[in-house]
């Protein structure tokens, strides 16, 4: 068989054809089903744009009603969830256990026919509902507190940011927690979703999947970053810093945390609209000093680093909005998993739909024909 070029990072190579969410690049266009992002951050919500992107098309009245209904009702986790939790190490990185957690919930429910629309709507709403209750069970549990039961009068949003400290959200906290929700909730062949259709292809369940996916968010080239951004915002800790910061990371050829992607040469559409809700939540609760810190590292970053195409992405204005909302550090990239749960699922839905097993090749360049020596033979090291 004739090996093709090799291109690293798969750069420019299509790994699957599909009608999930569509990106623009050079004019930073981002639609799901065909739906433009600023459209469903302002007339939808998390839940009626998973169905969507989930099940291909808008849900009537009584769809909705019902898929929120079932996603209600699902939230609560097992003991026997909870007690494995309790066992993690407090110090764990939350993505670990959570990872380990879908993982583990895949035990509970074993594979059925993955043909089975029905198998397929429960291994959705059970995900959808308990991914949620699992970050936050963690992160009560890692203070020696007993988890906090998800609330029922509470929407998708409300009740994840509940279950952090048992008080109910203020309404625009739960609005912008919710859009924020659905700015993250799919974005074409990215990492974790690739690792997420190469894990569905070998016809496994959708528990593994998602976990597959769920530890390759976690790397800071990707979701993590949006943690990342923010200690680099404290560690430049003054807009006086911002300057000898960046000439620094230029001079040691280091990355910026939260700019440049592979697929936009223009500004991330989604870091605009992250912004919006920062200053929403600024005018309600008070401005953060580290938002004057990030548009400066904007302003002189995009300065030196337009010409090759790097602007901000999704991961650099996102932490500045969870922070505001009092989510610890290490879980605004936990935060970006359960906002990504409904594109998973999507993927790994039409993946089943057209199934055929990814095994690509390798360019092999190694040796052949070497003569095994004897350990006795060796140099000594
Ligand atoms: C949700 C998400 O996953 S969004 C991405 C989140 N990740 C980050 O924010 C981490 C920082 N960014 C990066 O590492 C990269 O921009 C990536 C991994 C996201 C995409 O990059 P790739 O397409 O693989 O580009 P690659 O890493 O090969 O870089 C190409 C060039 O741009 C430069 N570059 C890319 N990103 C950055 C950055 N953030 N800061 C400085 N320079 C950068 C590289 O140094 C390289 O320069 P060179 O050609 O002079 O050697
Ligand atoms: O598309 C990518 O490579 C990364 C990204 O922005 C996302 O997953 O939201």
């Amino acid at each position: 068989m004739a090996v093709g070029e090799y291109k690293p990072g798969l750069e420019g190579v299509p790994a699957t054809q599909s009608n999930i969410s569509y990106v623009d690049g050079l004019t930073g266009l981002l639609e799901y089903r065909g739906i433009r992002i600023e459209d469903l951050c302002k007339y939808s919500s998390f839940l009626e744009t998973s169905y969507l992107l989930v099940f291909g098309e808008l849900p009537k009245a009584l769809q909705l009603k019902e898929f929120e209904h079932e996603v209600v009702h699902r939230r609560r986790i097992k003991y026997r969830i909870r007690d494995m939790i309790k066992c993690f190490p407090d110090n764990a990185h939350p993505m670990d256990a959570l990872q380990t957690c879908v993982s583990a919930l895949g035990m509970f429910y074993p594979l059925e026919d993955l043909h089975d629309a029905e198998y397929i709507y429960q291994a959705a709403i059970r995900l959808l509902a308990k991914v949620p209750t699992m970050v936050a069970a963690f992160h009560m549990m890692r203070q020696g507190n007993d988890p906090v039961m998800p609330k029922d009068g509470l929407g998708y949003a409300a009740n994840f940011l509940y279950m952090l400290n048992e008080k109910v959200p203020d309404p625009l906290a739960a609005h912008v927690f919710d859009v924020c929700l659905t700015l993250h909730a799919e974005h074409t062949v990215n990492a974790s979703t690739f690792s997420a259709l190469v894990t569905a292809s070998t016809l496994t369940d959708p528990y593994t999947v998602l976990s597959s996916a769920i530890g390759t968010l976690a790397g800071p080239l990707h979701g993590g970053a949006n943690e990342e951004v923010m200690k680099m915002l404290e560690e430049i800790g003054s807009i006086e810093n911002v300057k000898p910061f960046l000439e620094r990371k230029i001079e040691r050829k280091e990355k910026i945390m939260g700019f440049g992607h592979r697929v936009y040469k223009v500004k991330d559409p989604r870091a605009p609209i992250l912004q919006d809700l920062a200053h929403k939540l600024f005018d309600q609760f008070g401005h953060d000093r580290y938002y004057d810190i990030a548009l400066e590292l904007e302003k002189q970053a995009t300065e030196k680093l337009s010409s090759k195409g790097i602007y901000p992405n999704v991961d650099f204005y996102s932490g500045l909005v969870y922070k505001k909302l009092g989510i610890p550090l290490d879980l605004f990239t936990p935060i970006f998993a359960i906002a990504r749960v409904p594109g998973w699922l999507a993927h790994w839905k039409e993946q089943l739909a057209d199934n055929r097993l990814f095994r690509p090749t390798q360019v092999y360049t190694g040796l052949h024909d070497i003569t095994y020596t004897p350990i006795e033979a060796r140099e000594p090291s």
